[in-house]
């Protein structure tokens, strides 16, 4: 069984080496579609009873690794010398430095990678991380699956 839970968050970001309009700072209202796999538990009497996970779960636990960290923050490459020490130079600004530039696609491997292993398998139904689909608008989304990232 899979299950999806969407969050949402702001942030600002730029790709520097772009040829185009993205090389302008900018911001974007994120979207994040995380996908877990697992057995519905069957566990009599228990709170996630039919459940794979809860969603109220999924949404804390992407919350307090991830979307809590990104959300109005501004996203920068470590190689935006330019942008990084703007943001440097700006008093307790939220900023968060990324060695790779802030695309859809290295921003959805990196919330794989820091949202696997941090979905445990409590009740022993092989809960799993299996996507992560990061929207950076409404039009443009990139995925990252287990396996082929
Ligand atoms: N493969 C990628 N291409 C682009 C990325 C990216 O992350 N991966 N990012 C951008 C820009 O940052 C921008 O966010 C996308 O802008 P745009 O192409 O204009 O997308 P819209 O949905 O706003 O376009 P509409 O024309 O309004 O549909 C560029 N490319
Ligand atoms: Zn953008």
């Amino acid at each position: 069984m899979f299950i999806t839970r969407r969050l949402e968050f702001d942030a600002g970001h730029r790709i520097s080496t772009h040829n185009s309009q993205c090389r302008h700072l900018h911001g974007h209202r994120y979207c994040i579609e995380i996908t877990l796999s697992g057995n519905i538990i069957a566990d009599e009497g228990v709170a996630q009873q039919g459940m794979v996970m809860d969603y109220s779960e999924v949404k804390r636990i992407a919350k307090s690794v991830l979307v809590d960290q990104w959300d109005h923050a501004f996203l920068v490459y470590s190689g935006d010398t330019k942008v990084l020490q703007f943001l440097q130079s700006i008093e307790d600004h939220k900023t968060v430095v990324l060695d790779v530039q802030p695309t859809a696609e290295n921003l959805a491997l990196l919330a794989f990678e820091i949202l696997d292993g941090a979905y445990q398998d409590s009740y022993g139904n092989h809960l799993q991380l299996e996507q992560v689909r990061l929207y950076e608008t409404p039009n443009c989304w990139a995925d990252a699956l287990r396996g082929s990232v």
